[in-house]
């Protein structure tokens, strides 16, 4: 097996080009990880380093309609100010479409190599539909032990057409039931926005768009040295996601020390904000750096819904916010750019937001 994977090219053709990913490397029975994967000491889980894991949990919201709803969206600004980073359960989607998305994940993960090549970024029939390893493997110090599928929502018709299937109806279910939670957070939000009025073009910007990403993170050989994803915050407005029970997920809001462990809670989703919210709210509502560890006994899914503005969308800070003369602490910039600076470059923490910011 060595011999397959003599070069980093043996490898680019293994995982990426034959499509096998990461995946295909633990099923080979590789003992220890190809040293393409081992992240540099100052980059590897920082856990180990210098950093504590803190024994801090993220806020859990319960969002039951039988709660008084004021107080359920105080929760959600102060957990959004705050922490950034926070657990919602009875969120009103269905544990059985939670499931089913889980369940798909895994049926897509498993399908043949050659099944999966087909949606890779040389082969996909649509660059909407990205079955890949890593992040920018090209570009990374170090590979991410990731497999991902990562599926840009358009409309009903083009997702029908394009998302493979053996997970297009549960993604897309998936997608469709989170709507309304997507909504009551953004309506919650904007509580300390100043905006009063959630209108049609107000609601695009902040969630016009979105992608829903199947993350699958194998066992790994040698999990102390290397990631499932680097550190770095989202680009959206807030992100849904969905974990397994696994774990892994660690955060660390600005203001504390050390990473907090985002515990697998059934049933529950975890919200987090992104850089366009803490753009578009100057800085009010923070995106939070995360990252993912991997595991030495047991697989992994997470499955992320980025809720976003739309491609075509300029975002900077709200006129409602700066009519009160606060200062802006970010540039107007056009979302599709900032997503592809994002991309560019390698995960780094939260090096991302340097782009929009007024020195
Ligand atoms: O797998 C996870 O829990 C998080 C994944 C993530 O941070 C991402 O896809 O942006
Ligand atoms: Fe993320």
């Amino acid at each position: 097996m060595s011999m397959v994977m003599a070069t980093p090219s043996d490898l680019h053709e293994f995982v990426m080009i034959q499509g096998n990913g990461v995946k295909g490397l633990y099923e080979m029975g590789l003992k220890t990880l190809q040293k393409q994967f081992i992240q540099p000491l100052e980059e590897k889980m920082s856990l180990e380093n210098n950093e504590v894991v803190s024994q801090e949990s993220i806020p859990i919201i319960d969002m039951s309609n039988s709660n008084n709803n004021c107080e359920v969206e105080d929760a959600i600004c102060d957990a959004a100010e705050k922490w950034g980073f926070f657990q919602v359960i009875n969120h009103g989607v269905p544990i059985q479409v939670l499931e089913s998305v889980k369940d798909a994940t895994h049926r897509f993960f498993e399908l043949p190599a050659e099944e999966k090549v087909k949606y890779t970024k040389e082969n996909s029939p649509s660059k909407k539909v990205r079955y890949g390893s890593s992040f920018r493997p090209d570009a990374e110090k170090a590979l991410e032990w990731k497999d991902y599928l990562s599926l840009f929502y358009v409309n009903e018709d083009e997702a029908q057409a394009t998302w493979p299937y053996a997970c297009r109806d549960e993604a897309l279910e998936y997608m469709k039931k989170t709507e309304a939670l997507a909504k009551r957070l953004l309506n919650a939000l904007k509580k300390r926005l100043n905006v009063n009025e959630m209108d049609e073009a107000t609601e695009a910007l902040f969630m016009g768009s979105r992608r829903i990403n199947l993350n699958y993170y194998p066992i790994c050989p040698n999990p102390n040295l290397t990631v499932g994803v680097g550190s770095h915050s989202d680009v959206s407005t807030f992100t849904i996601l969905l974990q397994d029970k696994t774990g892994g997920l660690y955060v660390r809001p600005e203001d504390r020390h050390g990473w907090i462990h985002v515990s697998p809670i059934h049933g529950a989703l975890v919200i987090n904000i992104g850089d366009a919210l803490q753009i578009m709210s100057n800085g009010r509502y923070k995106s939070i750096e995360h990252q993912v560890t991997t595991n030495g006994s047991k697989n992994r899914i997470s499955v992320p819904i980025f809720v976003n503005p739309r491609p075509s969308d300029v975002i900077g800070p709200l006129p409602q916010i700066l009519a009160s003369g606060e200062k802006p602490k970010y540039k107007n910039v056009l979302y599709s750019d900032y997503v592809k600076h994002f991309y560019w470059k390698p995960h780094d923490g939260k090096l991302t937001l340097q782009y929009a910011k007024i020195n």
